[in-house]
């Protein structure tokens, strides 16, 4: 289908800067000259900066794992696109579970993100996927569909290019309950779908959409060699430079 994989490692909220530099010491070499798909890394902010520089010339890109929708302002604990975009980074996580559930991000602020970090020229990484609750409820479908509608709401087809999307369905993240392949294939579809009706096919058959949820080296492969999966987004096993490597390397 052409669509070139992302593979993407979410830190959230582990490694100092120096933990951070030591895994970029051991992890690039693992990956020099891997083409096959993109790498990008997330860490937390404070170590951003130094991921960056450690990355600058090699095959793997950096960004933040949440970003601000105003372009600056008076919020407290919050980081802008301009600061994001200042320290030398590209990618930004948009409307992670995680943020949803504890910070209560919804899909209008997940909107407004969307809308900040196009503006930039910020790769923006949107995550959507459901609970366990709405999967036994049969609502997965109502679900997907109402957070990508909700995340595109005024986002134009010529905007949307480089949109990415990280189906991670809840209850798969951080339990060791992988989504089988026939399940994240199925959602895949239904979100293509969803992005076909909002934005055009066009749209919708070059977007990427990645796995997120209990990714590891035993399993990537199975995930990533269905066509539908454009790629991972991996948190736990993504804290290691020899199990993410695997991961990259499926
Ligand atoms: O939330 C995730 C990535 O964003 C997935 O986390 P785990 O890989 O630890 O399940």
């Amino acid at each position: 289908m052409g669509r070139i994989a992302l593979i993407a490692a979410n830190w959230k909220m582990y490694k100092t800067p120096a933990e951070a530099k030591a895994f970029t010491d051991a992890f690039l070499p693992l990956v020099a000259g891997h083409t096959r798909d993109q790498i990008a890394l997330f860490p937390s902010v404070t170590s951003l900066a130094t991921v960056v520089e450690a990355v600058k010339g090699s095959n793997v890109a950096a960004g933040l794992q949440n970003m601000h929708f105003a372009e600056e302002g008076a919020y407290t604990g919050e980081t802008s696109a301009l600061m994001l975009k200042a320290v030398g980074a590209t990618h930004t996580l948009i409307g992670h579970s995680e943020r949803r559930q504890y910070f209560a991000e919804t899909d209008e602020i997940v909107n407004k993100k969307l809308h900040t970090a196009l503006r930039h020229g910020i790769v923006p990484v949107v995550c959507i996927g459901e609970v366990l609750a709405e999967r036994e409820a049969g609502l997965t479908a109502d679900v997907l569909k109402t957070q990508i509608t909700g995340a595109f709401a005024g986002i134009t087809a010529e905007a949307a290019t480089p949109i990415v999307i990280a189906y991670e369905p809840v209850w798969a993240i951080g339990t060791g309950k992988t989504a089988t392949p026939e399940m994240a294939v199925e959602a895949h579809k239904i979100i293509r779908a969803e992005v076909a009706k909002l934005l055009g096919s066009g749209i919708a058959v070059n977007v990427r959409i990645l796995y997120g949820g209990s990714v590891k080296p035993e399993n990537a492969s199975a995930l990533l060699n269905e066509e539908e999966i454009d790629g991972a987004l991996v948190g736990g096993a993504s804290l290691k430079p020899d199990s993410f490597a695997a991961i990259v390397k499926y």
